[in-house]
């Protein structure tokens, strides 16, 4: 039967191209439907990963709140389909790639292009809160760029759709907003934090708080001890040292 016409896609419907990353659960491919010739990207997640960290209701409230988000620059979950040992997760393919590698590639960017990527993180951002949902795991490797270098939210695994406190730790360290971190009630907010924690990245090349030891990196995010100077400082300083 028409599998598509009942919405119920397959692996059939899809010519899988090059890997485009791989996370801990699973890696992404480029993939072309094969009617349309539509791009997107397709996210394979091992059904016994999912069993042996019991993380199914994650994935299923993931696919809930992508389904009700529909933003310019929040990357699409389409729609997903299952065979007997891999779920597909079906998603709008960011043709530039993570922003991550552009980052670790150029060291830092200009004070113009970290401006715009923070401006359309903060339009993201506000449309997901005005949604009741918290990203909980922005980072750079969650930032996506399209074919004309928009910015893209991906990855929702760690997302919540609520209004009540939440006391759930998740998130990357460096990234982590101090409420986090000391594990207390945190709401929204702790999304915003992640945009001041890029904006510096963005601009010097490493996250303020980064340190050799996750536990230096823990008392330095909660004193909020900030060097700023800019990138020649720096580079002078590596020179004198
Ligand atoms: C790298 N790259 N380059 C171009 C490009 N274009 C599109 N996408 C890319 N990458 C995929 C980005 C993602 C979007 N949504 C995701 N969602 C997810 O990974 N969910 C997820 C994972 C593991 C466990 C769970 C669970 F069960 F805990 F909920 C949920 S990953 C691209």
């Amino acid at each position: 039967k028409n599998a598509a016409a009942y919405g119920q896609w397959s692996l059939k419907n899809f010519e899988i191209g090059r890997p485009l990353g791989r996370g801990k659960f699973g890696r992404v491919y480029v993939a072309r439907e094969v009617k349309s010739k539509y791009i997107v990207a397709l996210k394979v997640l091992f059904k016994e990963q999912i069993d042996k960290y019991r993380i199914h209701h994650q994935l299923r409230r993931e696919m809930e709140i992508q389904s009700t988000l529909k933003h310019p620059n929040v990357l699409r979950l389409y729609g997903w389909f299952d065979d007997d040992d891999r779920i597909f997760l079906i998603l709008e393919y960011a043709h530039g790639g993570e922003l991550y590698g552009v980052l670790r590639e150029r060291g830092h960017l200009t004070e113009r292009e970290s401006a715009t990527y923070i401006a359309s993180l903060a339009n993201a951002l506000a449309y997901c809160h005005s949604q009741d949902v918290i990203h909980r795991d922005i980072k750079p490797e969650n930032l996506l760029l399209d074919h004309e270098g928009r910015l893209k939210i991906a990855d929702f695994g760690w997302s919540v759709q609520s209004r009540s406190k939440r006391h759930t730790m998740c998130g990357t360290l460096d990234y982590l907003a101090p409420e986090l971190v000391e594990n207390k009630a945190h709401d929204y907010t702790v999304d915003n934090w992640t945009l001041g924690v890029l904006c510096y990245e963005f601009l010097y090349g490493a996250p303020p708080f980064e340190a050799a030891m996750q536990h230096d990196t823990f008392k330095r995010l909660k004193k909020g001890v900030l060097t700023f100077c800019c990138s020649n400082c720096i580079r002078q300083l590596f020179i004198d040292l």
